[in-house]
């Protein structure tokens, strides 16, 4: 049995939790905020409630893993419902697209080219799943390796972007923009990231688009509570400042109230960049680490609208997308010429959950656009988020949804209001971006070079996103094996 210490109670940090609890290791969960859950946030006000973080689950049966791995079904405490129609969405040109909730659904009314694409995107998930995302892969030694052994990686190619993988199956200018999206995903750029992200839309598709009743944030609790029924100690409002190492291990964790609680193994759920950054000490054997980490571009980030609303939406979807006439200036926004995009895609997700509204006539909105981190921008210039904001509320009533005089009150979370919440550098969403034909692959290892640490969570391999993250816990447990 070791002593182990989880820094962040994200996802990960708690699915982390919960196995290695399950497996007989002493366990201590240490979370910086006030609540668990990390950026599966929420807030609730005037019978008003919103999902501050992720909106879509998708790829549920990895969920289902973790649950039954430790100690009994998800059904049991949560209601997993999946959408349909999955997600409508609206382009510029006045084009509507409402993609149904099964796969044979989604094919019949995307047409033969984009199944066509389903089926190539079908074939890199095949290949792909086993060795990269359910692998501790470790470098660029061991992707080269990887590819050069695998026939199948060569055949399907997953190196080129995803924009020329969408250009050799998909003509109907419509359905290319909807592929675009899904390298924001990853918080990405389709002209930069590589085609294997085409497996996100397949996932997506084939396994459905799903929603946690009472709203997703309910995922993190039950997970909490799984971790601490099999012994684990979960604590809150416990920041670490600090990974302990001596002779090459880590010994444990300074908290930032003074003390230390020492450990045999440390789960870093803190983003990597913050845990290479400031969280080791300077001298700790981490500098190649560090360096690949300096040369990756951070992953996008969002600016989040939380709107409740009076009336109700006539055919509103859960999910809703307004794309902008120009998608290429939102990829350039974010990492070309970053600033707070003018005329950005937005996406409503309203929940049909009487959990999130007072009464039957209201609504309650999370409203996100993609946004270029703090830092680059700074998201706390006086006045800007509010000016934001109302841009953001313009743009949804030229796209025709024009829901300004609905407002009974909002609030606004910016990249840095993300960023103070969660210690996410700059507020990245997903640690490193998946920009660059390589760069989905080499995040930050699982293992890290200091013996008995190890990273989980959205910022490391295999990337973020729930299941991904959940993914990333399963490959840690694994690492430090049973007690
Ligand atoms: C606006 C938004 C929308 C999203 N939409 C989706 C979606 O629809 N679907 C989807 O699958 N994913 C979505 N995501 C991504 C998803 O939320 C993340 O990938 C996932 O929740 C990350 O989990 P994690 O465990 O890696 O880390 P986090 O949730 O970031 O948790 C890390 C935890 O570590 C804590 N911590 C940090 N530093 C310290 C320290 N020094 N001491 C103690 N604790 C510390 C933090 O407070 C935090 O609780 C979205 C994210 C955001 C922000």
């Amino acid at each position: 049995m070791a002593r182990v210490v989880v820094i962040g109670a994200g996802l990960g940090g708690l699915a982390t939790a919960a196995r290695l609890a399950a497996g007989g290791h002493r366990v201590t969960v240490l979370e910086q905020g006030p609540e668990v859950g990390g950026k599966l946030g929420w807030v609730s006000r005037d019978g008003h409630a919103f999902d501050t973080g992720p909106s879509l689950v998708t790829l549920p049966q990895v969920l289902r893993d973790l649950f039954d791995a430790t100690g009994g079904p998800l059904d049991d405490v949560l209601d997993l419902e999946r959408l349909d129609p999955a997600v409508a969405y609206r382009f510029a040109d006045g084009t509507r697209l409402t993609v149904p909730g099964t796969l044979e659904g989604v094919r019949e009314t995307l047409g033969p080219e984009w199944s066509a694409f389903l089926d190539r995107a079908a074939e890199i998930w095949r290949v792909t799943e086993q060795p990269f995302l359910r692998s501790p892969l470790r470098g660029a030694r061991t992707l080269a390796r990887l590819a050069r052994s695998s026939a199948d990686v060569r055949t399907v190619a997953p190196w080129a972007s995803l924009r020329k993988l969408g250009a050799q199956y998909l003509t109907d200018p419509h359905l290319r923009t909807l592929l675009d999206r899904y390298a924001t995903y990853s918080g990405s750029d389709p002209r930069q990231a590589p085609a294997a992200l085409a497996t996100v839309p397949w996932v997506e598709q084939a396994y459905g688009s799903w929603y946690v009743r009472g709203g997703l944030h309910r995922l993190p609790l039950a997970v909490a509570d799984r971790a601490r029924e099999r012994g684990a100690d979960v604590r809150t409002s416990s920041p670490v400042a600090e990974v302990l190492v001596e002779g090459g291990r880590t010994t444990g964790v300074r908290l930032a109230e003074g003390g230390v609680v020492p450990a045999d193994v440390v789960v870093c759920n803190a983003d990597a960049a913050a845990l290479y950054g400031s969280l080791l000490p300077r001298e700790a054997p981490v500098r190649r680490a560090r360096t690949s980490l300096a040369a990756a571009t951070p992953s996008s980030s969002g600016f989040v609208l939380l709107l409740a609303l009076s009336g109700r939406t006539p055919d509103l979807a859960h999910h809703t997308v307004l794309f902008p006439d120009d998608y290429d200036a939102e990829f350039d926004g974010m990492f070309t010429d970053p600033r707070p995009l003018p005329d950005p895609t937005v996406y409503v997700s309203a929940p049909d959950d009487p959990a999130t509204r007072p009464d039957a006539d209201s609504e309650s909105w999370f409203v996100l656009v993609n946004a270029p981190r703090h830092g680059p921008v700074d998201w706390d210039a006086p006045g800007l988020a509010d000016a934001y904001a109302d841009d953001v509320l313009a743009v949804l009533a030229r796209r025709g949804l024009d829901v300004r005089d609905r407002v009974r009150w909002r609030e606004v979370r910016t990249p840095a209001d993300l960023e103070r919440a969660t210690g996410s550098v700059g507020g990245s969403i997903y640690g490193t971006s998946s920009n660059g034909a390589t760069a989905a692959f080499l995040r930050p290892a699982n293992a890290s070079p200091v013996r008995g640490l190890y990273l989980v969570g959205g910022s490391s391999h295999p990337g973020g996103g729930l299941p991904l993250v959940t993914l990333s816990a399963e490959i840690v447990a694994g690492l430090v094996g049973p007690a």
